[in-house]
């Protein structure tokens, strides 16, 4: 059994389906066609007639038509369902497999109304025929390339497949197009997509789009047709029964349906229809099974990862909880110390403020020493109590006892034998100064004539400016405070009529830490017989810090002391021993490369070069052989020279 188009349409000319499945024909020529005769309504039965004895469509397999949009990723999904299912579809309605199936592609062109032209789009009519022309040609274009994709997807699985197109006007209906091509082509198979894809939910159970429900409506009762969306079966409509005139007209009459034409037929494709529907039930409950595992596993995930977090919670708790205990006690421990640090300062201020007051009582009290007790503070003049030797005498360390308390000292024990006068020891002590180690008493026993001195722990400058990896060298800001000092204490002496007259390295005595230093001893020129002091100045360590003056009139002045000083300054800029030291600096200064000469191991030079020059400058003129070339120690020049380099 066979249906075919009895009417062919004016001017529209269609692939045959018989006589090709291989090539396709348009009657899309750029023109809208006006082919149609079918007005919208059911479709005429005339149309659709059976052609009795023509077994021609059974030789060349069974029909199947799909309608097919232009875009291919749309209608993919279901031309892929039909080739899967068509054996089913064939059978549908009780025919038999008899020589390949074939699919005829249905599509309806219809022409885009407006045409996009320099950027914009115009109606047809309005650009000129070429353009126009040109754009239905690129349209056609695009549409062979759909149809010959979906022809691909065809051969892919072996299947025949011819296109048919149908031009409709840009207003014309897409529904009308397929129900003609359905006509023409004699479809008793009919696919159609239901809705877009975008509409798909597995709850469709029928078909939405205006297209699909025109077609379920007005296509020929004997045409079966097949919903899909997406790939899936949306549902059917069973073709009518065919019953012919005669038998209808008995039926009618005894009331009864003929059980060849209808009652087989129906069972048929209900069982056909009934088998894809449960086909498509079981892949509906596949695929929720599916998706129900998937989700029991992520939940047995989301499970696991709970159960981890909370046994980490419960470990994070009982650290912080430990970490809390912890912090706690630190803090109760934190507290004791600062009270024991509160009382340790308390203790250390009041033994500080005790030993303060005990020295400064010693300091009025302490004027003179017996023979007997000098003895004993240095117990007999022991060897293991000697700080060092010097050309007036030997230094001893010791302890006074006052009261309760001993205060620590150092003890010069003169070499020459002579009783000091009291009156100039009394004199000296009173030169109180911060950079003038202080005179505390003396033992004016002619056997043993010695000064009492305060005690500085921290050794004298000449111990830090030689080279030993054991102490730490003395910097570039400590150099300077020490010569501003240094300064500053002699411009004291000078004050009080006390000339220093022995100013070297080993006479500046250094504080605990350094942070200060003192001049040693000052104003012992004057306790000392002209002679004694010329033969004590010239020994080997002394004789480059001597002014050359003083060498020749043996009468000791305020610029030998500057002499000295500016022999000191050089030793403090360059490290290097005394003697030719100004002549060494003087040519560097002349070459312009003071920065080369400058002490390495004092550091970087942290001022500006000019500085350097300055103080190279300074230290040159106060070794001036002339005295009267050398600078006042209290003048402008040198008071601003040395306070530049306090800023830092
Ligand atoms: N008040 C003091 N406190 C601590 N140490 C001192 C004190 N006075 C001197 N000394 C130490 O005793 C050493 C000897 O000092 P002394 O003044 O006798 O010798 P000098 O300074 O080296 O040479 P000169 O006798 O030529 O001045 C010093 O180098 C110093 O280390």
């Amino acid at each position: 059994m066979f249906f075919r188009t009895t009417t062919t349409p004016a001017g529209g000319e269609t692939a045959d389906v018989s006589r090709s499945t291989r090539t396709w024909s348009s009657s899309s020529t750029g023109r809208v066609s006006s082919s149609s005769s079918l007005s919208s309504g059911m479709i005429s039965s005339g149309a659709y007639e059976q052609q009795e004895g023509d077994d021609s469509n059974e030789e060349a397999g069974l029909v199947v038509g799909v309608a097919v949009g232009k875009e291919v990723k749309e209608c993919k999904a279901n031309l892929k369902w039909v080739l899967s299912n068509l054996d089913a579809v064939i059978t549908t309605g009780g025919d038999k497999m008899k020589g390949n199936a074939t699919v005829v592609l249905l599509h309806v062109h219809r022409p885009a109304k407006t045409i996009p032209f320099m950027g914009a789009s115009f109606p047809a009519e309005k650009l000129h025929e070429s353009e126009v022309s040109a754009f239905r040609q690129a349209e056609t274009q695009a549409m062979t390339r759909a149809m010959a994709k979906y022809r691909a997807i065809c051969a892919k699985v072996k299947v025949a497949a011819v296109c048919k197109v149908e031009t409709v006007s840009g207003d014309g209906d897409v529904a009308q197009g397929i129900l003609r091509l359905v006509v023409q082509n004699g479809i008793r198979r009919l696919v159609v997509g239901a809705a877009a894809d975008k509409r798909y939910s597995s709850k469709m159970r029928a078909p939405s789009s205006r297209t699909a429900v025109s077609v379920q409506q007005q296509a020929h009762p004997q045409c079966a047709i097949w919903f899909l969306c997406k790939g899936n079966l949306v549902c059917t409509r069973p073709p009518a029964v065919v019953v012919d005139a005669a038998e209808s007209h008995g039926q009618q009459a005894a009331g009864a349906q003929h059980p060849s034409a209808s009652g087989g037929h129906r069972l048929c494709w209900d069982d056909n229809h009934h088998h894809l529907q449960q086909q498509q039930q079981e892949e509906d409950i596949q695929s929720i099974f599916a998706e129900a595992q998937v989700l029991r596993r992520e939940r047995e995930r989301r499970d696991e990862q709970v159960a981890a977090l909370e046994a980490q919670l419960v470990s994070s708790k009982r650290v912080i909880q430990d970490l809390q205990e912890k912090l706690s006690e630190a803090h109760c421990l934190v507290f004791t110390l600062e009270r024991e640090q509160e009382e340790l300062r308390r203790q250390r201020d009041a033994a500080l403020r005790e030993a303060a007051a005990l020295r400064d009582r010693l300091l009025e009290e302490l004027v003179e020493l017996s023979y007997e007790e000098l003895m004993e503070a240095t117990q007999n003049l022991d060897e293991s109590l000697r700080l060092g030797q010097g050309g007036y005498g030997t230094v001893y360390r010791a302890v006074l006892q006052s009261q309760s308390h001993g205060v620590a000292v150092a003890i010069k024990v003169l070499n020459n034998q002579h009783a000091l006068q009291q009156q100039q020891v009394e004199a000296l002590r009173k030169l109180r100064h911060p950079n003038v180690v202080p005179l505390l008493g003396a033992c004016s026993a002619p056997q043993a004539p010695a000064l009492v001195y305060e005690y500085l722990p921290a050794g004298s400058l000449d111990d830090r400016l030689i080279a030993d990896p054991d102490k730490k060298p003395l910097l570039w800001p400590e150099r300077t405070r020490i010569a501003a000092e240094v300064r500053s204490a002699l411009i004291f002496l000078h004050d009080n009529g006390v000339v220093h007259g022995h100013l070297k390295p080993p006479n500046v005595l250094l504080t605990t830490s350094s942070s200060s230093s003192k001049l040693a001893d000052s104003g012992l020129c004057r306790l000392l017989e002209p002679d004694v002091l010329m033969h004590c100045t010239l020994s080997a360590n002394t004789v480059a810090y001597v002014d050359p003056e003083f060498l020749a009139s043996g009468e000791l002045r305020p610029t030998s002391d500057a002499y000295a000083f500016g022999v000191l300054l050089l030793r403090l800029l360059t490290g290097r021993p005394p003697m030719g030291l100004a002549r060494h600096v003087r040519a560097a200064l002349t070459e312009g490369r003071v920065a080369d000469i400058l002490d390495a191991s004092a550091g970087d030079w942290p001022y500006t070069p000019e500085q350097a020059e300055q103080l190279a400058h300074l230290a040159l003129s106060c070794c001036e052989m002339a005295s009267h070339n050398r600078p006042d120690l209290a003048g402008e020049m040198v008071a601003h020279t040395l306070q530049s380099f306090a800023t830092i």
